[in-house]
């Protein structure tokens, strides 16, 4: 079993900048998540949104953000076990044992949880044909614009990602966004600037409607869609359906690990070492919670640089929790492995 020092639990931004950490320290770091790229809420929900609120970026797509994480950590060879979820707790001979949803066991000396909101799904809306057409024209996020270029598009939702992505693809596609209230949840702001899109023919924007079968023979062709307060049914022609009601999430198997938590969804940080009830579990990011705390990306690198300092020294005590300053260093170093 190939044993690392550290093992970070979610691959989003804490996540990564946890585990840069622990590359800086010269210990060894494997990071788990169940989905299949790195990233987190960044790249399975937003890759192509600005951030304006990174310090050093006037403004930053989620997906470089992301990218220019992974490429400060690759230098430190870290072990991505991805497409894995973490279940399983078990303390052996002073060790974790950490048993993914694969059936896999890894052995770490300190532990740091940056799951998140918890492993997450897309909402779904449960009618004919949005299963069997999943990847092939249902989608529940936009990754890539230009997959929508030329096509028609049907958006489902009235929040935040259904506003913005009827507005981001209205130039490039021919969209169509149903809500199934006539009041939309997004922000004010976008909803005037829709309806105006709307007014001026660049979408169709139809309330109360909500999807009742999505059709096709292999691809996404049709879409059924009612009005829920006249019954009335409408039959459109579309390429893509790309469903943005929320997602679901949970913390799942992490809840039952024994730790103190906030509600059933954040964990509890005891101090500000990001230390959690257990000893050698350290937490940061979203999943975190303690007074006063903002669930933002640029407090979530600062408590993972915190929790990875305190993991290190947990898993090695000779090293101090201290770092220094990583501009007194000539280079990056490149840790071996410990079995
Ligand atoms: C549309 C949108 C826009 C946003 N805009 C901004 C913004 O402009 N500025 C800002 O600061 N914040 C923004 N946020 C919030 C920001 O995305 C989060 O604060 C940030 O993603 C939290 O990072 P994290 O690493 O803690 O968790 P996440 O990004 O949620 O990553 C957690 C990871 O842990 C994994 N995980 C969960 N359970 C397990 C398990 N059991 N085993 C293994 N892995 C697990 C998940 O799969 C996930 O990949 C936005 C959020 C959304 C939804």
């Amino acid at each position: 079993m190939l044993r690392t020092d550290v093992t970070v639990i979610g691959a989003g931004p804490a996540g990564l900048f946890a585990a840069f950490y622990v590359g800086m320290r010269d210990l060894t770091v494997r990071i788990i998540d169940p989905l299949p790229e790195p990233g987190g809420q960044l790249m399975a929900l937003y890759p192509e949104k600005y951030i304006y609120d990174i310090a050093g970026f006037p403004k930053i797509l989620a997906k470089d953000l992301v990218n220019n994480l992974i490429e400060q950590l690759e230098p430190f060879k870290p072990i991505y076990t991805l497409g894995e979820r973490a279940e399983k707790l078990e303390e052996v001979n002073g060790d974790f044992h950490i048993t993914t949803s694969s059936g896999h066991t890894y052995a770490t000396g300190a532990v740091i949880i940056a799951a998140g909101v918890g492993a997450f799904e897309p909402r779904k809306v449960g009618c004919p044909g949005e299963a069997e057409f999943t990847g092939k024209g249902v989608y529940y996020a936009v990754k890539s614009k230009a997959e929508f270029t030329g096509k028609r598009v049907l958006i489902v939702g009235g929040g935040d990602s259904a506003a913005d992505w009827t507005l981001g693809l209205k130039d490039i596609a021919e969209v169509t966004l149903i809500h199934r209230r006539e009041q939309f949840r997004a922000h004010a702001a976008t909803v005037n600037q829709m309806i105006e899109a709307a007014e001026a023919g660049e979408v169709r924007i139809l309330t109360p409607y909500e999807l009742k079968e999505i059709r096709g023979d292999g691809h996404v062709r049709e879409a059924v869609i009612f009005n829920n307060a006249t019954k009335e049914e409408t039959v459109l022609g579309v390429d893509a359906v790309v469903i943005l009601a929320g997602y679901l999430s949970k913390l799942g198997p992490l809840a039952t690990w024994g730790l103190e938590m906030e509600g059933n969804k954040k964990i509890k940080v005891l101090d500000s070492t990001m230390r959690t009830s257990r000893p050698g579990i350290f937490a940061c990011g979203d999943v975190a919670s303690y007074n006063g705390k903002l669930p933002l990306i640029c407090l979530g690198f600062g408590e993972a640089s915190i929790a990875a300092n305190y993991a290190a020294a947990y898993a090695h005590p000779e090293l101090k929790v201290n770092p220094g300053h990583s501009s007194e260093r000539d280079e990056v170093p490149t840790p071996a492995a410990t079995h």
